[in-house]
Parts: structure tokens; C-alpha cells; sequence
């Protein structure tokens, strides 16, 4: 924690120095003091909300009420559609979820002027444990599926870390998590979609059904139609996944470790790294088990157990080390700490009094921080923080990892590695064959002292290219429109736009994806 308080407070300071209006003692207070608005109000205010939406979901799959309403609230959304082609088809149109419930770092400047379409469908439909898939609405978000699932003894195989993610987010954007390197992305998880087009009209998707559109809807933010249902595979989840922490001490081991873990060793469920610097980290190996050594367990989701990075970070320099950790648990492993990003809202969270105290309230709902941030920490987040994940070809990591050391060093970094399946669709494998990528995860305050929110990025984003990597989303780019077609493959994209005359009907991506799009 000294580190990024100590840089946090540097940052704090430069932008005192550089921005007289924030000098004022509500911006002071604001900067300074977040976090007693953030424990005494949304910590709170965050739970109820938790309980609230469980409890909701809990009554309606006991009453078994959702496969039922589910046809209704689809004939909902192709009631608006069709009023849209009625009234002329005059303005784009969006998903009318608002911009602060949403996992993107940025509100959607588009959702204030486009016709907003309600689709309200937010319940898990059915489980099929013979064909072993689960159907599902698109808002149903990662924390309802795990709770839902394990229980029952099933898991889907790639389970993205943050709870409130949804299944439509995911995949009109992109879903990873650390079992990426043996299922790919979440999309390629994803058996068939159904989705309301543009004229209104309701079409099912697969492999085998309509297949164009199927490998066209990854990557296209719902700029092709708006996603009704998704089945999902499901695999068998064990009780306790057995983790395995390998300190490594130079770029050098580091890749090499990573990478033979994710090539060589099939049998990895799960693969991890954790960059502490350059030269110091930590690779995570896991396997879901049903049983665990004694004494081994670890059930880190407990109220009063550290932030789990720095429970990693404390590997490091040591012999390698198993735990057992409860499968649910490692699913969300860094969802109490926001990844590392409480570090900067709640700089004592890691403190034991505050979590015997508090622990049981966080995390903080990242949409009710995102919904009263306010014009100043907003500005703090501008000016001074960077968030990116970038996918790059594993054979590129170590270049990548010195390129983010140059650019920002951030750390921690994350590393995910995952499978890119050769198959059509806005990511193009650049050989032409099944690819083994990584992702690299820098969020945080840069150490740099030329760091420039645009500048910076728009040379992360250059090397990206450079090595025909692919940024994620959900965070700035500011990437020219031919910068992000030689970036994304857009040709099926195009072909599917014209077949299914989007045009008029939706924004393309760039126009909802660019920074110039968001607030
Ligand atoms: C402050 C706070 C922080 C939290 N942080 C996290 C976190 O970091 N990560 C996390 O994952 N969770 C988090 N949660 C959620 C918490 O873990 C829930 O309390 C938990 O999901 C409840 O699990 P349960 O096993 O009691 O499930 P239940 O309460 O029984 O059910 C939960 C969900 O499962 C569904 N369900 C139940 N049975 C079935 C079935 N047979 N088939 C299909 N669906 C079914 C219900 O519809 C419901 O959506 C947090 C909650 C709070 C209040
Ligand atoms: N571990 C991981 O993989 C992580 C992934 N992310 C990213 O977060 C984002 C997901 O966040 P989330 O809050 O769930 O989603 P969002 O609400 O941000 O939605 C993302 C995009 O998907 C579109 N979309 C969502 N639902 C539908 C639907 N039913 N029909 C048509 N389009 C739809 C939205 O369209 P519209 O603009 O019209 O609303 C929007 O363009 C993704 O971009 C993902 O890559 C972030 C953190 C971690
Ligand atoms: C591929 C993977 C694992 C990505 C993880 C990305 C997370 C670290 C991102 C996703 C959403 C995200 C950008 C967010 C923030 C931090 C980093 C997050 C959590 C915060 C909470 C930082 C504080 C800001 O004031 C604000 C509340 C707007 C954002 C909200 C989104």
C-alpha cells in the first residue's frame, strides 16, 4: 500500500499545483477524504443493494417465474423495435441501461441522444445438465450465475472476475479470466445467441444456424441487434481449487515461467501472473479438486482476510507454496479489492482493524461509485490514472511488459493468458491458426514523469498494433477510425451490417467505443 499512497498523494499534490478550481476545500475534501463518503455511505448503501437484487433473484428462479416471462419481455423489446421502424427510423438506437450501471470506465455519451430500447432481462433460464448448458438472460451478471451454478455443482468454464459484469456485456464486449488459455474468450464459451434485429424480427444464432452472424456478434456492442437469451457451456465445478504460487525474480523468468505453465502443462485449469515490478512476481497455477491437504485451506472471501494481491505478494522470494482455496472464492478472488483499484479509494482497506470492522460491507458497487464520483475525482481518474488491458501474442510479453514499464509502470500488472481460436470475426489471428495470447492488465496511478492520458495511450495502443495485439474496451481508446479497422477485422462485421441493414439502426463500433463517444 506505501507505494501507491505515496503516489497518491504525489499525484494529489501535482494536482493542486496544476488545476486552480480543484483548490477549492470541496475538491480538497473530495480527493482527500473519499473514503468517508465512500464507508459511511455506498459501503452501505452497496450492500442493501446486493441483498436487495439477491433476495429478488433468489424468490423469482424458487417461483420458477422467468422462463415464463421471458417470451413476454421479448416480445417487449420487438414491440419498441417495431415502433422505432414506424416512426421512421429517424435515430440509432441502444440499450436503455444507464451509463453508470454499466463495468465501462466511462458513461456513454450516445445513450443521451439515440432511441433507447428497454431490455430489462435479467434472470438465469434454465440449466441442462444433459446437454450441459445453461440458458440465461443477457443481464444476468457473473456474481447471480456463480451463487446460481456452484451450488448445484456446475460452473461455466470461463467465470470473469468482477461480479456485476453481464453475460451481454461480456460478450458484445469480451469476457477473459485466467481459464482463457484453455477455453479462449468468453464468447468462444457461448453455444447459440438470440437476438432481436433491426426490423424487429427474432433470430437464433449458433455454429451451425445462421453461423455469419454468430461469429460476427463478439466485439460488436450491440451494433447489430439487441441480445435476448445466450446458452452457455457448463462444466462440473469441484469444491476447493488447489493454487499453487511460484515466486519468479527477473522479465526474463518470468516470461519463461508464464509461458511454459500455459504451453507446456495441460494440466493447468487455471493460469496467473501477478508483475509486482519488473523483475518481481508471482505466477499462479490452480486445478479444481474435491478435497483439500489439512490444514491447507484458505477461505479468502472471509470479511477480515487481506486483499488478495497482497496475499500473493507475499509469496514472492519464497519456495513455491500450495493453498486450497474454495472454488467460488477464487472465482471472485479480486473483487474485494476492486483488483488494486481500493487501493485508491479506501488507501486503509488492507488495514486488520477496518476489515474486522468493515470488511463484510466491501467492496463498494463499482456502479454507485461510478454514479457519484463527481466532476473531481472524475477529473483526478483523467489526469492521472491508467486503465488498460491489452491482448497481445504471448511471443510479444516480455517486449510488452517493457513497453508498459516505459510507458506507465504500474504495478501490480496482471497477466491472463488465454486461446484465440482461428474462426471469422473482429479478432483475426495473425498467422492465420489457433494463437496463444496474453492480457496484460495495468490499472492504476502511473510512475512515470511524462505521463500524458493521451499520448501515453496512443503509444501503448500503437505497440499493441505493432504486434497485432487487440485492446479491450471497456477503457479509453483513442485510436483514429483507421487506426481501429487495421486493429479489428471488420469484414464480416460489414457484411453482416449490410445483410441485416443496420445502418440506420445502430451506431458502428467505433462510434460507441472511441473516447470521443464517452463522457
Ligand atoms: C457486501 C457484499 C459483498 C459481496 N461480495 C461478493 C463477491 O465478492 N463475490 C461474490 O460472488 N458474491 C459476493 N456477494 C454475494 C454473496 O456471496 C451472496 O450472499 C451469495 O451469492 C449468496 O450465496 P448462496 O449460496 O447463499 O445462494 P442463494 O442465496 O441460495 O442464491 C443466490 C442466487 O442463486 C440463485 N439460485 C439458488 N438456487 C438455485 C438453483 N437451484 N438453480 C439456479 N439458481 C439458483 C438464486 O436465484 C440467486 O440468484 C456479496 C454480497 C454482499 C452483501
Ligand atoms: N474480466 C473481464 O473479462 C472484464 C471485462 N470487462 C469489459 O466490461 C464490459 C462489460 O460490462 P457490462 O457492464 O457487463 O456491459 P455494458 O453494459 O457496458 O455493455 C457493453 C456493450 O454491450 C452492449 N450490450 C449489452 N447488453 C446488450 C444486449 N442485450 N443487446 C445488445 N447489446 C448489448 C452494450 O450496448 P449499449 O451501448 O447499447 O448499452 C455495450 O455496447 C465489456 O466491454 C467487457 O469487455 C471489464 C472488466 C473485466
Ligand atoms: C480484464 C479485466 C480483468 C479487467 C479488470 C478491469 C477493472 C480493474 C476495471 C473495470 C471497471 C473499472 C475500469 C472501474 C474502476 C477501476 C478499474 C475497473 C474496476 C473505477 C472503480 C475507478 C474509480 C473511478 O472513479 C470509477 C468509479 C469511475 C471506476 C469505475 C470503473
Amino acid at each position: 500500500m506505501s507505494n501507491k499512497t505515496k503516489n497518491g498523494h504525489g499525484v494529489q499534490e501535482e494536482i493542486h499545483n496544476k488545476n486552480p478550481a480543484e483548490k477549492s476545500w470541496l475538491a480538497y475534501i473530495l480527493i482527500h477524504y473519499r473514503w468517508v463518503f465512500v464507508c459511511f455511505f455506498l459501503l452501505p448503501l452497496s450492500l442493501v443493494y446486493d441483498i436487495y437484487h439477491l433476495a429478488r433473484s433468489w424468490v423469482i428462479f424458487k417461483l420458477n417465474s422467468a422462463p415464463k416471462k421471458h417470451d413476454e419481455r421479448v416480445k417487449f423489446v420487438q414491440q419498441q423495435v417495431r415502433e422505432w421502424n414506424q416512426q421512421g427510423r429517424s435515430t440509432p438506437m441502444c440499450t436503455a441501461r444507464p451509463g453508470w450501471q454499466t463495468i465501462s470506465f466511462r458513461q456513454p455519451k450516445y445513450k443521451k441522444t439515440l432511441f433507447n430500447v428497454k431490455v430489462n432481462l435479467i434472470d438465469v433460464l434454465e440449466i441442462d445438465t444433459e446437454k450441459k448448458t445453461v440458458r440465461v438472460e443477457p443481464l444476468v451478471s457473473m456474481g447471480q450465475l456463480s451463487a446460481t451454478l456452484n451450488p448445484l455443482g456446475w460452473t461455466i468454464p470461463i467465470l470473469p472476475e468482477m461480479d456485476d459484469l453481464t453475460v451481454g456485456g461480456l460478450i458484445m464486449g469480451t469476457g477473459i479470466e485466467t481459464s482463457s488459455h484453455k477455453h479462449g474468450l468468453f464468447q468462444h464459451i457461448c453455444v447459440s445467441y438470440e437476438l432481436v434485429m433491426a426490423d424487429g424480427s427474432a433470430v437464433k444464432c449458433s455454429k451451425e444456424e445462421n453461423s455469419d452472424l454468430y461469429y460476427a456478434i463478439p466485439w460488436s456492442y450491440g451494433t447489430l441487434g439487441f441480445l435476448t437469451a445466450v446458452e452457455i457451456e457448463i462444466i462440473p465445478a469441484l469444491q476447493f481449487v488447489r493454487l499453487e504460487y511460484q515466486s519468479v525474480s527477473s522479465l526474463d523468468e518470468a516470461c519463461r515461467v508464464f509461458q511454459e505453465q500455459t504451453l507446456k502443462d495441460e494440466n493447468n485449469q487455471f493460469v496467473e501472473g501477478l508483475m509486482f515490478s519488473l523483475n518481481r512476481g508471482v505466477i499462479m497455477t490452480a486445478n479444481m479438486v474435491n478435497s483439500a491437504e489439512p490444514g491447507k485451506l484458505n477461505v479468502i472471501s472471509r470479511w477480515y482476510k487481506p486483499w488478495f494481491f497482497k496475499h500473493v505478494e507475499s509469496f514472492w522470494g519464497q519456495e513455491p507454496h500450495v493453498e486450497y482455496i474454495p472454488t467460488r472464492d477464487y472465482f471472485h478472488r479480486h473483487s474485494r479489492s476492486i483488483f488494486w483499484e481500493i487501493q485508491d479509494i479506501i488507501p486503509f482497506g488492507n488495514h486488520p482493524v477496518f476489515r474486522y470492522l468493515f470488511g463484510w460491507m466491501v467492496p463498494p458497487k463499482v456502479s454507485l461509485l461510478k454514479l457519484t464520483q463527481g466532476e473531481t475525482v472524475k477529473e483526478l481518474y483523467e489526469n492521472n490514472h491508467f486503465i488498460q488491458d491489452m491482448l497481445v501474442p504471448m511471443t510479444t510479453l516480455k517486449d510488452a511488459l517493457l513497453c508498459f514499464e516505459k510507458e506507465v509502470k504500474i504495478y501490480p500488472v496482471w497477466l491472463c493468458p488465454f486461446k484465440l481460436p482461428m474462426a471469422p470475426g473482429m479478432l483475426r489471428s495473425p498467422s492465420g491458426k489457433q494463437e496463444m495470447y496474453v492480457d496484460i492488465g495495468t490499472y492504476g496511478v502511473p510512475k512515470v514523469n511524462n505521463f500524458h492520458p493521451v499520448e501515453t495511450t496512443r503509444r501503448v495502443e500503437s505497440f499493441v498494433r505493432s504486434v497485432n495485439g487487440f485492446q479491450m474496451l471497456y477503457a479509453d481508446s483513442y485510436m483514429t477510425e483507421a487506426e481501429f479497422h487495421s486493429m479489428f477485422d471488420h469484414t464480416l462485421y460489414n457484411q453482416m451490417r449490410k445483410k441485416y441493414d443496420c445502418d440506420k439502426a445502430f451506431p458502428r463500433v467505433y462510434g460507441k467505443v472511441s473516447r470521443a463517444a464517452r463522457d
